[in-house]
C-alpha cells in the first residue's frame, strides 16, 4: 500500500522514454539510501536524484519517507523515486539494488565520542546488513553510519555469517575527512582554486589530499606531505591543519550545540563517493577514492586509503605512499584505537 502510494508520487516521471536515451546514456543503475529521511538521508537522497548515473532512487527510512519521495521525486531529472517505510518493505526497497548507502542512525551531541553511538548504531546496521545480505547480496554497500571504525567491520561479519561476503564491495564512507582536508589545505595555502570567491560544486577539484587511518579522532590522519598542489606549509601549520581535519566533526557537532552532526557536507561527501563507485561499475578507468575498506597494507584488517574502483567495487587497495615523519608518528598512535575499534565491532556481530 505504501509502496503504491509512494509510486504515484513518482509516477509523471517514471514515464520518462527511457529506452529512447538508452544509447547515449551509460546503463541505469539503481541506488538504495537507508536512512532517506534523516538528516544525512534527505539531502543525499536529493544529489543522487541529480546524478545522470542513477535511473532508480529508493528511499528507505522506518519513519518520515513519504514525505521525502514526494518532495524529492518533483525534480526534474528522468530518475525514478520510490519510497519505502518499515522494515516489513526493507526487502522490496532493496531487491535490484546496484549500490545501498547507509545513513541511518543516531548522530553525535556535544561531549560524546563517535563511539559513544556503537550502543545503538551498530544494532541498527546489523540488522539492515541482514537484510542486504538476503535480499541484493551483490550490491556495493557504503557505510555512513557511525562509528565507521566499527560498523563497517560489523557488516563483514554480518555478511561472513550470511555467506554474502565479498571484500571489494564493502566500504566505509570516509569522503568528508578528503573533504575537510581539501578544503582547509586550499583556505590556508591558496593553492587550486582557493583564491577565488565563490565556485563551482568542485572548485578544489584540483586539489588533492590523501586521508587514511579510519574515521574517527586521531584515527582520521590527513597526508599533507602528499597534497597537490605543493605548498610551502610550516611544521605548525601542517599539525594545525591535522588536528582541524580530525576535529571537523566535533566542530560541527559543537556549532549545532544538541541538533545533529554534520548532514550537508556529508551529504555532498556521500554523493562524491557514490558517484565514484557508480562510475567504476560502469568501467569508468582510473577512479580512485579514499575509503575504509578491507586491507593489508597494515597489520589492521581494515584501514581506509586510496582505493582504486571499478566493475566489482575495490580493484586495487592502494599502498600509503611516501609519509613524513610526523604523518608515521600519527601512524603507530592510530593503530591501537583502530585497532580496538575494529575488534568491537567484530565480537559485537558475532556475540549478538
Ligand atoms: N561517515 C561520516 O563521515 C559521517 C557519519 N555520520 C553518521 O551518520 C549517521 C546519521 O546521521 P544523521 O543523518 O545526522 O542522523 P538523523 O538522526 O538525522 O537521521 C538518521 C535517520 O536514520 C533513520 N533510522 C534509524 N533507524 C533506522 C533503521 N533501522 N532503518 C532505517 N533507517 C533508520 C532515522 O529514522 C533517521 O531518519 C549517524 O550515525 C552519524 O554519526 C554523520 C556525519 C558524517
Ligand atoms: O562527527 C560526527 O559525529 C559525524 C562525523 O562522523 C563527521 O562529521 O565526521
Amino acid at each position: 500500500m505504501m509502496r503504491s502510494i509512494l509510486k504515484n508520487a513518482s509516477r509523471s516521471l517514471s514515464s520518462v522514454p527511457r529506452r529512447k536515451y538508452s544509447s547515449v546514456l551509460p546503463p541505469g543503475r539503481k541506488v538504495v539510501v537507508l536512512g532517506a529521511a534523516g538528516g544525512i538521508g534527505q539531502p543525499l537522497s536529493l544529489l543522487m536524484k541529480l546524478n545522470p548515473l542513477v535511473s532508480s532512487l529508493s528511499l528507505y527510512d522506518i519513519a518520515g519517507t513519504p514525505g521525502v519521495v514526494a518532495d524529492i521525486s518533483h525534480v526534474s531529472t528522468r530518475t525514478e523515486v520510490v519510497g519505502y517505510m518499515g522494515e516489513e518493505n526493507l526487502g522490496k526497497a532493496l531487491e535490484g539494488a546496484d549500490l545501498v548507502i547507509i545513513p541511518a542512525g543516531v548522530p553525535r551531541k556535544p561531549g560524546m565520542t563517535r563511539d559513544d553511538l556503537f550502543n545503538i548504531n551498530a544494532g541498527i546496521v546489523k540488522g539492515l546488513c541482514t537484510a542486504i545480505a538476503k535480499y541484493c547480496p551483490h550490491a556495493l554497500v557504503n557505510v555512513i553510519s557511525n562509528p565507521v571504525n566499527s560498523t563497517v567491520p560489523i557488516a563483514s561479519e554480518v555478511f561472513k555469517k550470511a555467506g554474502t561476503y565479498d571484500e571489494r564491495r564493502l566500504f566505509g564512507v570516509t569522503t568528508l575527512d578528503v573533504v575537510r582536508a581539501k578544503t582547509f589545505y586550499a583556505g590556508k595555502t591558496k593553492v587550486g582554486d582557493a583564491g577565488i570567491s565563490g565556485g563551482s560544486i568542485n572548485s578544489y577539484k584540483a586539489v588533492n589530499v590523501p586521508v587514511v587511518g579510519g574515521h574517527a579522532g586521531i584515527t582520521i590522519l590527513p597526508l599533507f606531505s602528499q597534497a597537490t598542489p605543493k605548498a610551502n606549509l610550516s611544521d605548525e601549520e601542517i599539525i594545525a591543519l591535522t588536528k582541524r581535519t580530525q576535529d571537523g566533526g566535533t566542530e560541527v557537532v559543537e556549532a549545532k550545540a544538541g541538533k545533529g552532526s554534520a548532514t550537508l557536507s556529508m551529504a555532498y561527501a556521500g554523493a562524491i563517493f557514490a558517484d565514484a563507485c557508480l562510475q567504476g561499475l560502469n568501467g569508468v578507468p582510473n577512479v580512485v577514492k579514499c575509503s575504509f575498506v578491507q586491507s593489508n597494507i597494515t597489520e589492521l584488517p581494515f584501514f581506509a586509503s586510496k582505493v582504486r574502483l571499478g566493475k566489482n567495487g575495490v580493484e586495487e587497495v592502494l599502498g600509503l605512499g611516501p609519509v613524513s615523519d610526523y604523518e608515521k608518528q600519527g601512524l603507530q598512535a592510530l593503530i591501537p584505537e583502530l585497532k580496538s575499534s575494529i575488534e568491537k565491532g567484530i565480537k559485537f556481530a558475532n556475540q549478538s
